[in-house]
């Protein structure tokens, strides 16, 4: 993979569109999604790559039987797009996921609690969450809702989803206040280091920014706008 040195940063890949797709989840997470948009969105993520769709709970049962024995996974969200809800309920939605086969679960942490300095309380209800994935092979991918915090609550938020044993930190529900940002993803790679993962979602739309993205250090990209994120791809890595 070859790159544009940026000066002071990262240099940017070049990705080629089967490298990007590889990196993004497929989202469909509007409330009036309907179950045909959901299954052409199945269709997308298997013809072009996508590393997983993400969808709301209630489709999980029919992306699961629609992408059986496919490349991309099946994600969905829990206790979205507040994560305001009590730690047993984030449990009880993570199983019911878990047991209609979604493979991904994106957990958003409780803001409120964090901002409380609650950690334990935090750390307990995103941990429900990742016994239950861990158990049956799957991960979990805690949302901050970067927009809400501090660069101090951001390393602080890092800190306890790698405490409760997740997979992953992701920016934003794309529902809240702001989406993803460099600085923001630039911040959660340090705060964890390289061996959990980081995904970059809300607001991301065009291939330059999905591309600076991954420069700051992200390896997820949550996307609606997937597919005109690849019209920007170029074929064949530079
Ligand atoms: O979790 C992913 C986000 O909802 C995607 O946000 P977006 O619709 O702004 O791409």
């Amino acid at each position: 993979m070859t790159g544009v040195p940026q000066e002071g940063a990262a240099a940017v890949p070049a990705l080629s569109r089967r490298q990007l797709a590889a990196l993004i989840d497929h989202t469909l997470l509007k409330p009036d999604a309907t179950p045909a948009q959901i299954e052409q969105l199945c269709r997308e993520a298997v013809e072009h790559g996508f590393a997983a769709v993400c969808i709301n709970p209630v489709y999980v049962p029919l992306a699961a039987e629609l992408l059986a024995g496919a490349a991309p996974v099946v994600c969905t969200v829990i206790d979205f797009p507040l994560g305001a809800g009590a730690a047993a309920d984030k449990a009880r939605q993570a199983e019911a996921a878990l047991a209609a086969g979604a493979r991904e679960l994106d957990v958003v942490q409780p803001i409120g609690l964090l901002k409380a300095g609650r950690h334990r309380e935090v750390v307990a209800h995103l941990h429900g969450v990742v016994a239950l994935a861990r158990k049956a092979g799957a991960l979990v991918k805690v949302i901050l809702e970067t927009g809400l915090l501090t660069p101090e609550e951001i390393d602080l938020a890092c800190r306890l989803a790698v405490e409760a044993g997740a997979h992953f930190v992701k920016t934003s529900t794309g529902f809240g206040a702001g989406g993803a940002t460099e600085e923001a993803v630039r911040r959660m790679r340090a705060a964890v280091g390289p061996d959990v993962g980081v995904k970059a979602s809300g607001g991301i739309r065009d291939y330059a920014t999905a591309c600076r993205m991954v420069a700051a250090g992200a390896n997820r990209i949550g996307a609606s706008a997937s597919l005109a994120i690849l019209a920007g791809a170029p074929d064949e890595p530079a």
